[in-house]
């Protein structure tokens, strides 16, 4: 079904590695030759051991890091090359992240309405459609975000030590569609919080992934969060995409030898 839509992040065998400090200086390679397409309004999951490259592949696509070799190309343009990346500004909001550490992502100066409207307002004029109707007024704008991601509206002259964890990810995501992103990168969003915290949280990504219609590459350790989200999953062993598949076959004696062991692994 994803083939007959349009190609939102190609990325082209890309290959990444990192200086060793081992005396022998022997790099490693945490991205060896990755290729897939993610469509648009689709969410890829991405699972893989710790150390298998699943952060770095999420740095290279948020511009943070360059890659050695390969092509990232998102809505057809070329983002990044070996030794060419573009200025993550230029997106103009089109590409978001949410991280695993809330606390880390907001700025613990800024009160909640700073915090949230730091796209917007960098955005200047460019309102998106989701806050068309409230665009001249700055509150109104924080107010209807808030209220997308279930938090009370209160909050916007708290700041950020004033907020428990489940709701400072909240903030980060109504700050992340904001600008009504193409696509969101999320890397372990909910891995931090407690586990009836985290199924709120993954049940309301899940409802505003289909109703704004973002494309998403989803990154976690839990199977069962990443079988809930995704439309396609993407198994990544020591920095190679082995295994891709649609959800519901995740737990198919199909599956590659190590994914089988992953789902071993996570039932036992
Ligand atoms: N800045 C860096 N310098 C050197 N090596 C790095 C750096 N960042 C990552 N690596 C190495 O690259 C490999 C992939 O790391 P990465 O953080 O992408 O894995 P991951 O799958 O996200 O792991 P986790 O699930 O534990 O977060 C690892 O071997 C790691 O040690």
């Amino acid at each position: 079904m994803s083939e007959d839509r349009e190609v939102v992040l190609a990325i082209q065998n890309v290959i990444k590695s990192y200086a060793g400090h081992t005396k022998h200086k022997i790099r490693t390679k945490a991205l060896d030759g990755v290729t897939f397409h993610l469509h648009e309004g689709e969410c890829v999951g991405l699972i893989g051991e710790s150390g298998s490259g699943k952060s770095t592949l999420a740095r290279c696509i948020l511009l943070m890091e360059k890659i050695d070799a390969g092509q990232i190309r998102f809505q057809g343009k070329e983002l990044a090359g070996p030794g060419k990346v573009a200025k993550y500004q230029a997106l103009e909001g089109q590409i978001q992240a949410v991280f695993q550490n809330p606390a880390a992502s907001l700025n613990p100066q800024l009160r909640i309405i700073d915090s949230l409207m730091e796209p917007l307002d960098s955005l200047l004029n460019k309102t998106p459609a989701i806050l068309a109707d409230c665009s001249h007024d700055r509150q109104r704008c924080a107010r209807r975000l808030l209220e997308m991601v279930e938090l009370p509206v209160q909050i916007t002259d708290r700041y950020p030590h004033q907020l428990s964890g489940g709701q400072k990810q909240r903030v980060a995501i109504a700050r992340a569609i904001s600008s009504k992103p193409s696509l969101i990168v999320m890397d372990e969003p909910t891995s931090s919080l407690d586990m009836i915290t985290q199924a709120h949280i993954v049940d309301m990504l899940s409802n505003l992934q289909k109703s704004i219609g973002f494309s998403c590459l989803f990154i976690s350790h839990d199977l069962g969060t990443i079988q809930h989200v995704s439309d396609t999953i993407m198994v990544i062993q020591q920095g190679r995409i082995i295994d891709n598949f649609a959800r519901g076959e995740l737990f198919s004696s199909q599956r590659h030898a190590y994914t089988q062991s992953l789902v071993h692994r996570y039932q036992s």
